[in-house]
């Protein structure tokens, strides 16, 4: 497969940016998380009943390995990593334990990092811009400016971001960079802070398999430098699936499998769903499980042909429930679980608070919001030069109106329409500006 390599790395630079983060995660720590028989249920689903989108699931993930949570739409992934994140919504209730470090723990700024599905990111600024300002609202005040901007290099560097550094991302009206190259500056504005705990959801939505495959291959590459990283995953390709050290498959929220990626097909086989050659490994798997297929007739007979050579004609719900079962009783689970135990020990003790220090001073983030807001009005044609204009033209028309109006009984009431017209089509026109600024909401912690 070609795949796609944005310019070359300056491998020198990558490596001191290495160097020169890596010195500041000696201070951060390791991240070991473990969840133990972890539940999500919708208490108010409607009429009375709960709904349960995670069933008592038990896991961990580790520095120097990348894991992947991959199962059918609405199996729960995203649930998952929400719950260890911290992130769930407040209509749901969750049980059971997320621990990290051996503790319980509410995860603080600096150390962890989330990337969501929707790249949110303004439009009128270039990938350099946009990670610049981002490093000067997040990185410690204490980092001087040549810190900064080796910090921005390397970052550019490592996402292979060299080629379209200076072009603007775009929006609606305006052509900018690609998908892919989005995706990577939503990470690399991530990375930033050098996390050492990284989830990220489906970060390969949208992208081509070229791309997806560059996209994990640097996350790889991250996890194997100290960093844990959990990521949701849509039906990757066989080459972007061989890169996943963990997998996580789930079902409806339960466990299917959890354990090294490269022993699931083993798994499958052994419970007797063997995944036939010349398949991708994750394109099995997700047959085998997604009951969406049992409710397509036509899908579902094609879908009968993954089994070809176990000729077991079952249902998805039953290959579902053999696979529950055997994951139950297999050496990965007891293996999961003894692994579960020990690292439930781990106190690596490191002082999330700490991370605090993380975040630049007041004065910085507004200089830089304040800053980051003016280049955007002013590079965007309609929120600010038609506005301007029409402006301009309404102030000519009014002018011209009440020209000359005199000093008489009747100017004075001439003068207060002037005032009223004036302040209620600037409020009028303010409302329109409104759409701008809750795009700015949005990415006010990027
Ligand atoms: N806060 C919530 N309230 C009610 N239902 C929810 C909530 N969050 C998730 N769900 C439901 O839980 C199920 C799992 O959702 P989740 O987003 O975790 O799935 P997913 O595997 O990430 O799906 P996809 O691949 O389509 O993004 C879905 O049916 C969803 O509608």
């Amino acid at each position: 497969m070609e795949i796609e390599q944005e310019g070359t790395v300056d491998e020198k630079g990558v490596a001191e940016y290495g160097e020169m983060m890596r010195g500041s995660d000696d201070k951060r720590g390791m991240h070991y998380v473990v969840w133990e028989d972890l539940s999500v249920v919708v208490p108010n689903f409607g009429n009375g009943h709960t709904k349960r989108l995670l069933n008592g699931l038990n896991g961990y993930a580790e520095p120097n390995r990348i894991m992947a949570i991959m199962g059918p739409s609405g199996s729960g992934k995203s649930t998952l990593l929400d719950a260890l994140a911290g992130r769930l919504s407040r209509n749901v209730v969750m049980s059971g334990n997320v621990l990290i470090n051996g503790k319980k723990r509410r995860l603080d700024y600096g150390g962890v990092a989330y990337v969501t599905q929707e790249d949110i990111l303004l439009g009128t600024l270039t990938v350099r811009e946009t990670i610049s300002y981002s490093a000067n609202l997040r990185l410690p005040a204490s980092t001087s400016k040549e810190e900064v901007n080796d910090m921005i290099e390397g970052v550019i560097m490592e996402m292979g971001l060299q080629e379209c550094a200076d072009r603007l991302i775009g929006n609606w009206h305006l052509r900018g960079i690609s998908g892919g190259e989005k995706k990577r500056l939503s990470i690399a504005l991530e990375i930033l802070t050098r996390p050492s705990l990284l989830f990220l959801d489906e970060p390969t939505s949208g992208l081509d398999s070229a791309s997806a495959y560059f996209v994990v291959q640097t996350l790889r590459n991250i996890a194997h430098d100290g960093k844990t990283v959990i990521s949701s995953i849509h039906q990757p390709s066989s080459e972007v699936f061989s890169l996943f050290d963990h997998l996580f498959l789930l079902s409806g929220g339960q466990t299917i499998y959890f354990g090294a990626a490269q022993k699931a097909v083993e798994f499958f086989a052994k419970a007797g769903f063997p995944c036939p050659s010349r398949r991708n490994p994750s394109d099995h798997f997700l047959r085998c499980i997604n009951s969406d297929f049992d409710a397509v007739p036509t899908t579902m007979k094609a879908s009968r042909r993954i089994h070809e050579g176990t000729s077991t004609g079952l249902s998805t719900a039953a290959i579902k429930a053999i696979l529950i079962e055997k994951y139950r009783w297999s050496e990965h689970s007891t293996t999961a679980r003894a692994r579960i135990k020990e690292i439930s020990n781990i106190n690596e003790g490191r002082d999330f608070e700490s991370r605090r220090k993380c975040e630049a001073k007041w004065w910085k983030q507004l200089l830089t919001l304040t800053h980051r807001s003016f280049v955007n009005m002013s590079r965007d044609v309609g929120y600010y030069w038609i506005r301007i204009t029409i402006y301009v033209a309404l102030s000519l028309c009014v002018g011209t109106i009440f020209y000359g109006v005199g000093s008489s009984y009747r100017a004075i009431f001439a003068r207060g329409a002037c005032g009223a017209f004036i302040s209620g089509f600037m409020t009028f026109m303010s409302i329109g500006g409104f759409q701008s600024f809750i795009e700015e909401m949005k990415v006010s912690n990027v």
